[in-house]
């Protein structure tokens, strides 16, 4: 099955929530990032209940979202994607931390995938997700930090 097959045939009505959680489990200290008004969150859960923190969520979901509807042609997706990281590097964000998502998101896909998460499945979405971040990731080489 080819990659964009296996990723349209699971039904990624994903719920987007639970890959939060788990970002924060996986590294606590993405949460100073998120600040709105510079008012930082106290705990997870506060940041959880600020729609602006659900905006970005949705956010994310519609850049994959995105990818997944471009995926023959990620390319054309790339300077935007490469803007986007700039905007990132910008609010402090490491590339790491990309990586860190995609754990969450492949996490929150098995979760609710079940069965259906096959190892080609995982692939696919794990191939996905790293071609978006690599194409963010161009923003940090474009514009190093102290430039
Ligand atoms: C740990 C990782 C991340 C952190 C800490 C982070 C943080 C932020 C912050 C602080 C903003 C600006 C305020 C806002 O719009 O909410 C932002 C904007 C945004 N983020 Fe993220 N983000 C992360 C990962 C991602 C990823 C992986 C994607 C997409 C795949 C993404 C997509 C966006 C988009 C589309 C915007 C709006 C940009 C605009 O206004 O033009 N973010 N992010």
């Amino acid at each position: 099955m080819s990659q964009s097959r296996s990723i349209r045939t699971t039904g990624e009505r994903s719920k987007t929530m639970s890959i939060i959680p788990r970002l924060f489990d996986l590294d606590p200290d993405l949460l100073p990032l998120f600040q709105y008004n510079c008012k930082q969150f106290a705990s997870p859960q506060e940041c959880l209940s600020a729609p602006e923190f659900l905006d970005h969520i949705r956010k994310v979901m519609l850049v994959i979202d995105a990818a997944v509807s471009h995926l023959e042609n990620l390319s054309c997706l790339e300077e935007y994607l490469c803007n986007l990281g700039k905007k990132h590097q910008a609010v402090g964000v490491k590339v790491e931390s990309f990586s860190t998502v995609g754990e969450s998101l492949l996490y929150m896909l098995e979760k609710c995938l079940g069965a259906a998460f096959s190892p080609e499945v995982q692939e696919a979405w794990s191939k996905l997700y790293s071609a978006v971040a690599k194409a963010m990731q161009r923003g940090w080489e474009t514009h190093p930090e102290g430039d």
